[in-house]
């Protein structure tokens, strides 16, 4: 669970944009190119971020000094010690301006170097270079914005040790400055491969010397190892920031993936209208408005906080809030059954307030079923008539959790989503029913095409892991983890239909006329990772798609995604909070604990 996770599902907070490395750059291109200087920009960042650290500092320096725990963070008073780790490229360059912004502040500094030869100070420093003649490399022509960065630092004496140097002694630990706070600037955007080898030891050590020193980790634009448009950490080795200072725009790797686990706190440096230089540049002859457009529209929201509902009307009765029939829950012969799967999904459904729920699942759990979901009705799953009755009187049938991968399961999969698109019902598909449709596609099955067709007019909703995605898109899973976003595209492109990408910082999906919506969900946490998890969001989502009294927004598949993630934080926040009721952690928290905790977020929501 995210620091930030706002446990008031509706307080209204402005959605946030989310871009990529790529658009990015368009970015500060549109910028420079109305004349402004792409140095004055690297200065006003580091100016700026010099600001954000020195009031971070004293933010957590009276906080440590009222704590009682001496192990928190805080060393020195005065001066003040920063070690600032450089790369290359222009994030270092930021971090050499830093070094020199702090320095003026009457801090003491000390910048380590990666990835710099041995000579390239000689090279650049104007006070040895000035003295000695004019080697090429110096030419002002060959003089990048974050070399100009460093011969400030130098110019004014700032402390400066290659890590490559260092690394080599065997007291390494004791050469670098003990310092109050570390800043990462060895990779920003540009990162887009694992880092090489001295990069992978100095990111370890920079998290070494933090731990040890107890000091707080400030990341320069994005945590370095972190990859700004997927959320990629290659071999689990990034920066772990407590606060990562992101320029110009949010970055989406941040919130998805494994940038919910590097980035910490996340503060906004804006430094540039962009919004007005994309108004400006489209109007430019130069760019066309839609490759403008593209370049600058977000590639998704992050979702933090959940659309509001009105109560009830007093004047209702439960055929006014739908009726959901759940299809799954099947045993088959020889293995395993699966009825906890549809039991999940059905008590989530009556969690959201969805009127009356059926479940067609195996005989053998109609018992357990009722006496753990009394309120629900049964069926056999396989009376294909009977089924098919109650699918022209539901108003959702979510299928597939549990439903059994045999060719009997597959037949009946076949057989119910055709009888629901040919009643014209909403459907959500999950789990085993999301392994058949793979099995379609491959066969090239003419119910992908209807069902494609079917969800340009009709309510679809198809919520796989990625996992499940791989197999529908028949690649490996590595494939679509590393590039989450390109997915769940994937997916709707093939299959048509809203889609949920599940996981930390799940991805949602919504198509509409003549485009689609992308929202990264900012809530849920770890604790979520366990068996039936995936079954209560099917049910949340199809429980809400039931309720036509409530909003488009509010029965929308992101507001099932945070409404889920909300219930799952709330669980937890109860353990943090350290309330006298039995509480229920991140280690341990069940499926079967959701529908308590979605009816509560549910009442949370209304206004
Ligand atoms: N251009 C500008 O005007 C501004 C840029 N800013 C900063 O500039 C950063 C982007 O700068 P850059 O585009 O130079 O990118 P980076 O500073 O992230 O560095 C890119 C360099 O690292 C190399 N590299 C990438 N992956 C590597 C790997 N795995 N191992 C080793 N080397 C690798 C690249 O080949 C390239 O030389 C932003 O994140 C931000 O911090 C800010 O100063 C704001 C203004
Ligand atoms: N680390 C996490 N952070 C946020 N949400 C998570 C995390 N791990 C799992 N979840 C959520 O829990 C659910 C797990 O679903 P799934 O993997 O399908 O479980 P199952 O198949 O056992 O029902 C998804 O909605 C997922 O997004």
């Amino acid at each position: 669970m995210r620091n930030n996770t706002n446990l008031l599902p509706i307080k209204n907070t402005k959605p946030i944009a989310l871009y990529n490395s790529k658009q990015v750059y368009a970015m500060e291109q549109a910028w420079f190119s109305q004349g402004y200087d792409s140095f004055g920009l690297m200065k006003q960042a580091a100016w700026q971020m010099t600001q954000q650290i020195e009031q971070i500092y004293e933010q957590r320096n009276v906080s440590a000094s009222h704590s009682t725990n001496t192990n928190i963070y805080h060393r020195s008073a005065y001066p003040r010690q920063a070690s600032i780790w450089v790369g290359k490229g222009n994030n270092g360059g930021d971090g050499w301006l830093i070094a020199y912004y702090l320095q003026q502040a009457g801090w003491q500094v000390e910048v380590i170097t990666v990835g710099f030869s041995e000579n390239y100070f000689d090279l650049h420093d104007q006070s040895v270079t000035s003295k000695t003649p004019n080697n090429g490399d110096s030419d002002s022509s060959n003089i990048t914005d974050s070399i100009k960065a460093l011969q400030i630092a130098l110019a004014s004496s700032c402390h400066y040790q290659r890590f490559e140097d260092i690394v080599s002694h065997d007291d390494a630990d004791k050469r670098v400055l003990p310092a109050d706070i570390y800043i990462d600037a060895l990779f920003g955007i540009g990162l887009d491969r694992a880092p090489e080898v001295v990069y992978k030891s100095a990111i370890k050590a920079f998290n070494n010397f933090t731990q040890q020193n107890n000091a707080l980790a400030i990341a320069v634009d994005i945590p370095s190892g972190l990859v700004a448009s997927t959320g990629e950490v290659f071999e689990r080795i990034a920066i772990q920031a407590d606060v990562t200072l992101c320029l110009i725009a949010r970055k989406f790797g941040l919130h998805t993936k494994d940038g919910t686990d590097y980035s910490g706190d996340i503060v906004d440096i804006p430094l540039i209208p962009y919004q007005m230089a994309l108004q400006q540049t489209a109007s430019n002859d130069t760019i066309p408005e839609k490759n403008a457009s593209q370049a600058f529209g977000p590639v998704a929201t992050l979702l933090t906080a959940a659309h509001s509902m009105k109560p009830r009307r007093q004047n209702s009765y439960k055929g006014s809030y739908g009726h959901v029939l759940v299809i799954g829950g099947n045993r088959i012969d020889g293995s395993q059954g699966m009825g906890g799967a549809a039991i999940l999904s059905a008590a989530s459904t009556m969690a959201t307030g969805a009127g009356k729920i059926t479940v067609a699942c195996h005989e053998a759990f109609h018992g357990s079923l009722l006496t753990s979901l009394p309120d629900a009705m049964t069926i056999n799953l396989h009376d294909a008539s009977g089924v098919r009755d109650l699918i022209k009187q539901a108003s959702v049938v979510a299928i597939g959790m549990g439903l059994g991968r045999d060719e009997k399961a597959n037949a009946l999969f076949i057989d119910y989503v055709q009888a629901a698109i040919e009643s014209e019902k909403s459907i959500v598909i999950d789990a085993d029913g999301l392994y058949h449709l793979a099995s379609l596609h491959m066969g090239n099955h003419e119910l992908i095409t209807e069902l494609r067709e079917y969800s340009t007019n009709h309510r679809v909703c198809l919520t796989p892991h990625s996992g499940e995605a791989a197999r529908l898109l028949d690649q490996k899973i590595s494939k679509i983890e590393s590039n989450r976003l390109q997915a769940i595209k994937q997916c709707a492109a093939t299959y048509g239909g809203d889609w949920v990408l599940k996981g930390a910082g799940s991805l949602v999906l919504e198509q509409e006329k003549g485009g689609e919506n992308v929202y990264v969900c900012n809530v849920g946490n770890a604790g979520m990772a366990t068996a039936g998890m995936g079954d209560v969001l099917s049910g949340v989502t199809a429980g809400l798609l039931a309720q036509q009294d409530l909003s488009a927004e509010v029965r929308s598949l992101h507001q099932a995604v945070l409404i889920h993630g909300f219930a799952g934080d709330v669980l937890v926040s109860q353990a943090n909070n350290n309330t006298n009721t039995l509480l229920v952690g991140q280690r341990g928290l069940q499926a079967q604990d959701m529908p308590a905790a979605i009816r509560h977020v549910m009442q949370l929501m209304i206004v």
